[in-house]
């Protein structure tokens, strides 16, 4: 018996296929005519109109929501096939970033012996330019506006998460992500040379510095303040100048060596492996054969199913998601954006396929970088 049924339904299945090609032959037309005239290829009117003929047409009212979901299906078949016509035309011309440039600006916001400053040196080895700044705001300012030609900012660290202010800023200053690179971040407890553990009273450091030293903070006194300030290396630089033996600071080794603080405590950071991956920021998009991820953000449309149908575009076009993240949209309660990174180049088709279909899910894409991996270890 299941023989027969599945005879009938390879006879059926022979009728769709032939009804299927020459459904896609027509849609490619339909492609070649909107590139023509520079035509959105998503047109919702037309596809609920096609949707509800069909759902009219079908007898069996049991069957009438199949027949929804099986032409949602076809349609977004063939706005693939239309994006790929689309896209014959369509060059990724972005120019090649230029690291290795000796007489580059590179800005980091921190003093000596910030990590940012470390992540500096190790991207950009031989550059002599480098800027300082006081907040990753002015950091972001100068890449913004060309007075530096590349930033330096933490981004994430495998214990604390997003770094917010970051991703925060390469949106509102119109910034892109050019390189990645990754820090051991080893946190002490940093004194002035006459301190011991029992004399502090006050402790410095970035609120990061304080997240992933959490376990520590919490063994210590209760009585003991913590005070944050806008960088790790400025706060042992401020416990210096102070010379008070009541303040320390939690920041790294060589920002002990470069203010002549001591080492209360090494390693005060829950996590052994502690690393934060840092971005290069730039106000151009590049790209180069090399470039391997790629780093975007977007917005969906109110109603269900709605990311859903973003997330599958990546599964569809065989385009791995590596990281997803939320942020709060400033102008809009309680309504979020989405931080993604995923791997791939511009000009890979399966990523310039799946580019074109997340924008006709009416979602809002905006592209913030495509770079080269630094494998973390
Ligand atoms: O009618 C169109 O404009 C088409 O491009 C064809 C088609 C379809 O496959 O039926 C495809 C995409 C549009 O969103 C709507 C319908």
């Amino acid at each position: 018996m299941l023989e027969q049924y599945r005879k009938e339904i390879d006879q059926i299945d022979e009728q769709l296929v032939d009804l299927f090609e020459k459904r896609m032959d027509t849609a490619k037309k339909v492609g070649e005519y909107k590139k023509e005239r520079g035509l959105e290829i998503f047109c919702p009117d037309r596809e609920k109109a096609v949707i509800k003929k069909r759902m009219e047409q079908t007898k069996n009212p049991a069957y009438r929501q199949y027949t929804a979901e099986f032409f949602e299906d076809i349609m977004r078949i063939s706005r693939s096939l239309q994006a790929k016509v689309l896209n014959g035309a369509q060059n990724f011309l972005y120019q090649p970033a230029d690291f290795l440039n000796a007489d580059l600006k590179v800005v980091y916001p921190g003093v000596v012996g910030s990590y940012s400053g470390e992540a500096l040196n190790k991207f950009f080895p031989a550059v002599k330019h480098k800027l300082n700044v006081n907040t990753f705001l002015e950091a972001a300012k100068l890449v913004a506006n060309g007075e530096a030609d590349f930033g330096v900012l933490p981004f994430e660290n495998n214990s604390s998460g997003a770094i917010a202010d970051t991703l925060d800023l390469i949106l509102s200053e119109h910034l892109f992500i050019a390189g990645e690179t990754y820090v051991d971040v080893r946190h002490c407890l940093l004194g002035t040379s006459d301190a011991e553990m029992e004399d502090i009273k006050e402790i410095y450091s970035h609120n990061q510095g304080f997240v992933q030293s959490g376990l520590f903070l919490s063994s210590l006194k209760a009585d003991i303040k913590c005070v944050p300030m806008e960088n790790t290396a400025l706060a042992a630089k401020y416990v210096a100048e102070c010379g008070n033996k009541k303040k320390a600071a939690i920041a790294s080794k060589l920002a002990a060596e470069s203010y002549g603080l001591k080492i209360l405590k090494e390693n005060i950071h829950e996590n052994s492996g502690n690393t934060t991956r840092f971005v290069v920021i730039s106000n151009k998009l590049t790209c180069d054969n090399n470039c391997d991820k790629i780093s975007a953000a977007f917005t969906t449309r109110h109603k269900s199913g709605a990311l859903c149908d973003v997330l599958a575009v990546f599964a569809r076009n065989g385009v791995n998601l590596m990281h997803i993240e939320s942020r709060p949209l400033k102008q809009k309660d309680f309504s979020y954006m989405f931080y993604i990174d995923f791997e791939g180049n511009l000009a890979d088709s399966n990523v310039a396929d799946a580019i074109t279909q997340i924008k006709e899910t009416g979602a809002e894409l905006i592209l913030l970088g495509n770079y080269r991996t630094e494998n973390v270890r």
